[in-house]
């Protein structure tokens, strides 16, 4: 994929996330891994609906920009996070949903999805009948030691997990390309929806 390519992809996905209400204010960011050694990903303190391509900068898989004068996201090394784990990897979203915020503040170190049909949007989900535990780190301002705190789980438990949830602040999805990776983020917005609700109901 061109440069131009992925940008006009991250755009079109901040659209996206923005008429869903998932990026306030200037909340999010997205990417699209380029090449092994290079990621198109969001300028920092942009507004997400509201995207050029010239909103969209390159850096390479350690984080640094590509270009002169740009600052990419403050999220960045997350992003690089994700992509150095997981070779499937192609494209990454964040986002800053109600859902995500309220539940993450009352959890634990997970949050668990358990018998929804949209399960199956998840790695390997054949059924509805199944449950996943959504990873809850602590927010952390100090995104170097965030990582490391992301890498110590996923060193404890390897597999495929859906995404993570940075507590009071957002979630963090990826897949193999940006479609992918917006359906799992919708799927995973939904169902925290449902349990956000089946929450207030039950209280
Ligand atoms: C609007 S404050 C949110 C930021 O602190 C951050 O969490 C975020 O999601 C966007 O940061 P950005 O640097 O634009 O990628
Ligand atoms: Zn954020």
């Amino acid at each position: 994929m061109t440069f131009e390519d992925a940008a006009s992809a991250i755009a079109a996905a901040g659209r996206r996330m923005d008429a869903m209400g998932w990026v306030p204010a200037t909340a999010g960011n997205i990417s699209i891994r380029l090449a092994q050694d290079e990621i198109a990903i969001t300028c920092s303190g942009r507004h997400k609906g509201l995207m050029t391509a010239a909103d969209v900068m390159a850096v390479d898989a350690a984080g640094a920009p590509r270009e002169a004068g740009a600052r990419s996201s403050y999220e960045t090394l997350l992003h690089c996070g994700i992509y150095r784990r997981f070779a499937g990897a192609g494209a990454v979203l964040h986002g800053h949903s109600l859902a995500n915020t309220v539940l993450s503040r009352r959890a634990g170190t997970s949050i668990r999805l358990a018998g929804y049909e949209l399960l199956k949007a998840f790695p390997g989900g054949s059924t509805h009948d199944t449950a996943v535990d959504l990873p809850v780190f602590d927010n952390d301002q100090d995104i170097p030691r965030l990582q490391q705190a992301i890498d110590a789980l996923w060193d404890d438990a390897p597999g495929a997990p859906p995404g993570y949830v940075i507590r009071g602040h957002g979630v963090y999805v990826w897949g193999a390309d940006m479609n992918a990776a917006m359906t799992r983020l919708e799927a995973l917005e939904f169902m925290l929806l449902c349990h956000l609700e089946e929450g207030r109901h039950s209280s």
